[in-house]
């Protein structure tokens, strides 16, 4: 079977009825989801008949009241809470209407669920670079693991990728038509996310006392992606990930999903804690630039996906990214002699490629900046 082959997909695999995952997705033993056996709880979130072994503690959920002035003050506060503590959070009262969250998630299940393969292949991406726009399940390039003959272990997940900002970058007519709406609806998404990724990002700066534009000037006129992925059940979700560990790299991240779960967070470095799906809010994720800007201050958060063996999972991820020619360093204003610079200065685009030769590997591109290490 043409597994690894650049025209398969996991959603073909899928359906093709196997009842043992290929050996290219088994992840090594220290990678795999942790379960309970025989379960002793559960979780609402997980659809399968394992329960997974998380402490049930919950990432921070902010209500934004809309950005009301009256209301700012604590929400800044709570934002550097869970900046510190997390480097995640859920927000309620974004200012997006619940019902283009709603629309992106359909128009994307049903591209997914409902589009014949031959017409979406149409929409392939070029599997042999990086971060090409279209349908593709392929997300690193694997030239270093192969001439270090080491194996890439493969992500059990299906993707669309949108190039949507600057709109120099955007061309709908590279996207999806089925279902009907899918280009507009996508077209809304990204301005909608665009502004909230700012208002946030000034708040997250407010919140350490920086000038509200500070970390936006550094970033400089945002890299805007919107990947849908779709992850289908899978015959041994105890062996495999939907997305393998990593944190995102460029400034700020922006998730919804499904109410089939499984999204986790890793907390203080060791605990897998899982994201329970909240339809009306939206999962704010810290970025590698925003803890290099911040000098650390904010930590960027490390996630992963699980797979179940029982129905599809889909999320809708906006990422905002610096352009490949911008140098991030940390913030002038948080550097001094008594908290000296942590990372040192990267050039964006050395960064992605770095990230997408070597793979992510919990954040290993971040740690291999850091000015002590
Ligand atoms: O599907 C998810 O929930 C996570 C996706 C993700 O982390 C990514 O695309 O970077
Ligand atoms: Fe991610």
């Amino acid at each position: 079977m043409e597994v690894a082959g650049e025209r398969m997909r996991i959603q073909a695999l899928a359906q093709s009825g196997l009842t043992q995952v290929p050996a290219q997705y088994i992840q090594p033993p220290e990678n795999r989801p942790v379960y309970n056996s025989p379960p002793t709880k559960t979780t609402s979130s997980s659809s399968d008949d394992h329960s997974f072994s998380d402490t049930y503690a919950d990432i921070p959920v902010i209500d934004l009241f809309g950005f009301d002035p009256n209301h700012i003050g604590p929400v800044r506060r709570s934002i550097g809470r869970a900046c510190r503590e997390w480097g995640a959070f859920h927000v309620r009262n974004h200012g997006v209407p619940v019902t283009l969250l709603d629309d992106i998630r359909r128009v994307g299940l049903t591209f997914f669920n409902d589009c014949p393969i031959p017409e979406k292949l149409q929409y392939a991406c070029d599997s042999s670079s990086a971060a090409t726009e279209g349908y593709g399940s392929r997300m690193l390039v694997s030239s270093e693991q192969q001439q270090n003959d080491t194996v890439q272990v493969l992500d059990w997940r299906d993707y669309f990728d949108h190039h949507t900002l600057p709109l120099s970058r955007r061309n709908p007519s590279r996207w999806p038509q089925f279902p009907s709406d899918y280009r507009e609806v996508v077209t809304k998404y990204s301005n909608e996310m665009n502004v909230l990724a700012q208002k946030l990002l000034a708040l997250i700066s407010e919140s350490l006392g920086l000038r509200s534009s500070c970390i936006e000037e550094a970033v400089g006129d945002f890299y805007q992606n919107i990947t849908i992925s779709y992850y289908p059940p899978c015959p041994q979700p105890e062996l495999t990930l939907g997305l393998q560990a990593h944190s995102d790299m460029g400034a700020i991240t922006l998730l919804i999903q499904d109410d089939v779960g499984v999204l986790q967070v890793l907390k203080d470095g060791d605990k897998w804690i899982t994201v329970h799906p909240l339809s009306d809010a939206i999962l704010v994720l810290l970025a590698d630039q925003t803890e290099i800007i911040t000098n650390g201050k904010y930590k960027s958060c490390e996630h992963r996906a699980i797979t179940n063996s029982s129905q599809p999972r889909l999320s809708v991820v906006t990422f905002h990214d610096p352009a490949k020619t911008v140098k991030i360093s940390p913030a002038s204003e948080l550097v001094s002699e008594s908290s000296p610079a942590k990372f040192r200065g990267v050039v964006y685009g050395d960064y992605v490629s770095s990230w997408y030769t070597k793979g992510p590997e919990g954040k290993r591109n971040l740690d291999a900046l850091l000015l002590d290490s």
